[in-house]
């Protein structure tokens, strides 16, 4: 059986890094890039491929903002292979929400519930007797429990949506410990700092990133947390790689840290969670998850209706 490292948002940013990181490693790895846009994928495997010509690497479609999308990939990876570490790397970051086809909050479905059913998903191929495999959360410093209420996990009626995924993501990392520790799948979380990538072009215009760059690295003589490039952000990612998954404190966020003089190195921090406050939004994202299949479900009887009507009608 192969062992397959399946990262989302890897056609960019801190995603793109880690599969490079990953690759210096040890290029008989095999990745899977699961991005929602193909043609960006596929860059982004050529790039991969130029520095490790004989790597193996798979494309997936993928939209974690979709239920179906995250259904459909699920299935084609359990088809084909065995996922033993899966990184979320994407992230959207926007103060102005939307509701998408699923009726769900754009940016809680992209950055926690969508990941939350691919695990769900391929419970069958990560928790497997006898193996060990692993999902790492890209979390956030900005991860905040004022931002995060359980009678709105959403964040349909806050100001703070990223602030609110990210803290939802912690919580869900430590329950997912909980439930599947005895059946061999570990959770962690990550925080990669602050890193110069298409996210943080999308706050402020590039000119003005770099306009202040000379005062970041400055900074970063004072604050380790200033990581600047996708290659250090990435180092968390990395570096729990490398550790035995057992090894690991669920309740910790490993955070990228770059030095003033530029090394980078992974460092644990307690985070702000309680078992009480995961669990109650592990039992909600259950039945969020359920009337989200149910849903589907009910949208592909109603076609498969729909064609039949059609053609008795022709
Ligand atoms: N940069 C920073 O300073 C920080 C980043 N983070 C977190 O790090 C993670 C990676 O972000 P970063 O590398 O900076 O950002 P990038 O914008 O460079 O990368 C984000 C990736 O996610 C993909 N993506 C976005 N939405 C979806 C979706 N619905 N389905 C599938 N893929 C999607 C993007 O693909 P596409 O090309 O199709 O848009 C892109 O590949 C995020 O979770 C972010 O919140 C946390 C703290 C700080
Ligand atoms: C050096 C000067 C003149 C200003 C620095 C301002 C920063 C303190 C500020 C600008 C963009 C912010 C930002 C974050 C933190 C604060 C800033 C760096 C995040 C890193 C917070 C955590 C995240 O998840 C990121 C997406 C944020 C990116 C932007």
């Amino acid at each position: 059986m192969e062992k397959v490292i399946l990262v989302t948002g890897a056609n960019s940013g801190i995603g793109l890094a880690l599969c490079e990181r990953l690759l210096y490693e040890d290029s008989q790895l095999q990745l899977c890039l699961a991005c929602r846009n193909m043609q960006r994928a596929e860059a982004a495997r050529s790039a991969l491929l130029t520095s490790h010509p004989d790597a193996q690497i798979d494309l997936l479609h993928l939209d974690v903002g979709s239920v179906r999308s995250v259904l459909h990939a699920a299935h084609k990876v359990k088809a084909s292979n065995v996922v033993k570490m899966f990184a979320t790397a994407e992230g959207l970051l926007t103060q102005q929400d939307r509701v998408n086809k699923d009726g769900l909050q754009e940016v809680f479905a992209t950055n926690l519930f969508g990941h939350f059913v691919l695990v769900r998903e391929l419970d069958s191929i990560l928790c497997q007797a006898g193996q060990t495999s692993r999902v790492v959360w890209t979390s956030s410093s900005n991860a905040r429990r004022s931002a995060f209420s359980l009678d709105d996990v959403q964040h349909r009626l806050g100001t703070e949506p990223y602030a609110s995924s990210k803290y939802a993501s912690d919580l869900i990392s430590l329950a997912l410990n909980r439930h599947n520790n005895s059946q061999g799948l570990y959770s962690s979380v990550i925080c990669p700092g602050l890193v110069m990538t298409n996210l943080t072009y999308g706050i402020l215009p590039s000119f003005f990133w770099t306009l202040i760059m000379p005062i970041m690295y400055l900074i970063r003589i004072f604050t380790n947390t200033f990581t600047l490039t996708p290659h250090n952000g990435a180092g968390a990612l990395h570096s729990l790689f490398l550790k035995k998954t057992e090894s690991l404190d669920p309740r910790a966020k490993y955070h990228s840290l770059t030095s003033g003089m530029g090394s980078n190195y992974t460092q644990p921090r307690q985070m702000d969670i309680d078992d009480d406050m995961s669990e109650a939004l592990y039992v909600k994202l259950l039945e969020m998850e359920k009337s989200a299949r149910k849903r589907l479900k009910e949208e592909d009887d109603n076609k498969q209706a729909y064609k039949k009507y059609l053609n008795q009608t022709e």
